[in-house]
């Protein structure tokens, strides 16, 4: 029997994520159209043996959370509970202050993940590692490039059996391009050191402070208490993956990772992706469609794209051009391009080009003639006709007026470094903000015709004109 833990932090995390976090915490934001922790949950549920996941976490049970839990539970038909901690314990707190409902039924191991990565969660993988050898702690591993590397836990190993030799937390100088990736499983063992760990902090506090329970005791790191202090003992493994990974941090990285699990739900979830059908709106990728001896007729409600026309040679054109001009149509059924999400309540007019990387959430209504792409539109928010929305976040009920742009810089891993991971990125250089995606916090309105370039507005913003390069509090 297994079980596992997602460590989903609280309100006084996520800092960077702001003002996304203001309306719904982060661990719920939708990420390629469900809550970012879904798809951890989602992971774990498919795990022979799974019993029970628990989320730690000092978030107060909220309405969100508690609809959340309750539609999860019914989806995976799993126990899914929330342990609320007294006060942020650190990584490894809350899993020694919650031990007995970790060990409760007796589970021969434990998964733990970090809410705010995304990955493919490689934990089949992962546990058959941990039963050929039983060691307390595996980590699973991946690598970044010298300079990124240091953002992350960084992990020695002797490349024969795995064993991690030595391990430091964001070290200062380089020390190995291999990552932790905050996915972890634990055998029932690994909360001894936990214990350990404890009562030294009890001890170290009782010294300083009057006796009695030291409250900062139970505060405990899991990277440099335990990894850092137990590597090179023969505890500790690494199990690595080159599957997909990343940390979502940011709303940048919140755009990354969307893109990650929507062109991975091509063999996961095919039926989340939106499909070009007659009548709908047109769903764009980043290649057409390698579909060859199909001619449809062409969609003659497709802005930009001419119709075809007898003086047209069809033939005479490449493949692309065939379907760029509307005089190919590859079959809507074989189409799985684009990679879009669209909530079967939003409403998306016929004539609208989504796609690629694209999640449009509950509720949403997007106009005819309108442009989108490498974007997440949330709950609620209206992109009126003809708005153009690239690399960004439209806000919970926010509205774009009509021919507006809203538009921002991508800062995605450089795409000739097979190593390199999302910048953690920091907002502003030299006093100026960088270039970024473009956030509308929520119920922000943007006038018709004007430009949002590069920035970021505040909740509850009513604009009257174009910005660029802009916090607009
Ligand atoms: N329950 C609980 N969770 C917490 C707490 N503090 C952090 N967390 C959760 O623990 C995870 C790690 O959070 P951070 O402390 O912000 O660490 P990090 O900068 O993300 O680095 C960690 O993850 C990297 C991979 O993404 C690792 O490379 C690194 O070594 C480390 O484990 C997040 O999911 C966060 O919500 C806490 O007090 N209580």
């Amino acid at each position: 029997m297994l079980k596992a833990v997602i460590l989903i932090g609280g309100p006084q995390k996520g800092t960077r994520f702001r003002p996304l976090s203001f309306e719904v915490p982060k661990p719920l934001f939708p990420v390629a159209g469900v809550p970012m922790i879904q798809h951890h949950i989602e992971a774990c549920a498919q795990v022979p043996g799974m019993q029970e996941i628990l989320l730690i976490g000092f978030y107060q049970p909220d309405e969100p959370l508690t609809q959340f839990l309750e539609a999860a539970q019914q989806e995976f038909n799993l126990p899914v509970r929330y342990l609320q901690e007294f006060a942020p314990l650190g990584t490894g707190g809350g899993l020694y202050h919650f031990r007995d409902q970790i060990l409760a039924g007796s589970p021969e191991a434990f998964f733990v993940l970090n809410a705010d990565v995304c990955s493919d969660f490689p934990l089949s993988a992962m546990l058959e590692a941990h039963r050929r050898q039983r060691h307390p702690f595996l980590l699973l591993g991946t690598t970044a490039n010298r300079t990124q590397s240091l953002n992350y836990g960084c992990i020695v190993e002797n490349p024969q059996t795995h064993e991690v030799l030595h391990y430091v937390e964001k070290p200062s100088t380089f020390i190995s391009d291999i990552i932790n990736c905050g996915i972890y499983l634990f055998s029932p063992e690994a909360l001894k050191p936990l214990r350990d760990v404890f009562q030294r902090n009890q001890q170290d506090g009782q010294l300083e402070d009057s006796p009695g329970l030291w409250p900062g005791a139970g505060t405990i790191r899991l990277e440099q208490d335990v990894f850092s202090a137990l590597a090179g003992q023969g505890q500790i493994y690494v199990h690595l993956t080159d599957g997909i990974w990343s940390q979502i941090k940011s709303a940048g990285s919140a755009l990354y990772a969307s893109r990650l699990y929507l062109s991975r739900y091509q063999d996961t979830h095919p039926e989340r992706l939106a499909k070009h059908t007659p009548g709908g709106p047109w769903i764009r990728g980043t290649q057409p469609a390698p579909i060859p001896n199909l001619w449809l007729p062409p969609q003659p409600s497709v802005p930009g794209f001419l119709t075809s026309s007898p003086e047209l040679k069809p033939q005479s054109l490449p493949l692309p051009d065939q379907i760029r001009f509307g005089i190919f149509a590859p079959r809507a059924s074989l189409l799985l391009l684009g990679n879009v999400y669209i909530h079967p309540t939003a409403k998306v007019a016929p004539s609208a080009v989504l796609g690629p990387n694209v999640s449009i959430g509950k509720g949403v209504t997007v106009g005819e003639g309108v442009r989108l792409r490498e974007s997440i539109v949330l709950h609620g928010a209206t992109l009126q006709e003809h708005t153009c929305v690239l690399h960004s976040i439209v806000g919970w009920g926010s509205t774009v007026g009509r021919w507006a742009r809203v538009e921002g810089t991508p800062s995605d891993p450089n795409p000739n470094d097979p190593r390199a991971r999302m910048d953690s990125e920091s907002l502003f250089k030299d006093g100026k903000l960088l270039p970024a995606i473009t956030i509308l916090g929520c119920r922000v309105r943007i006038p018709a015709e004007v430009l949002i370039l590069n920035s970021i507005v505040l909740p509850h913003k009513e604009l009257s004109r174009s910005f660029t390069n802009q916090i607009i509090l």
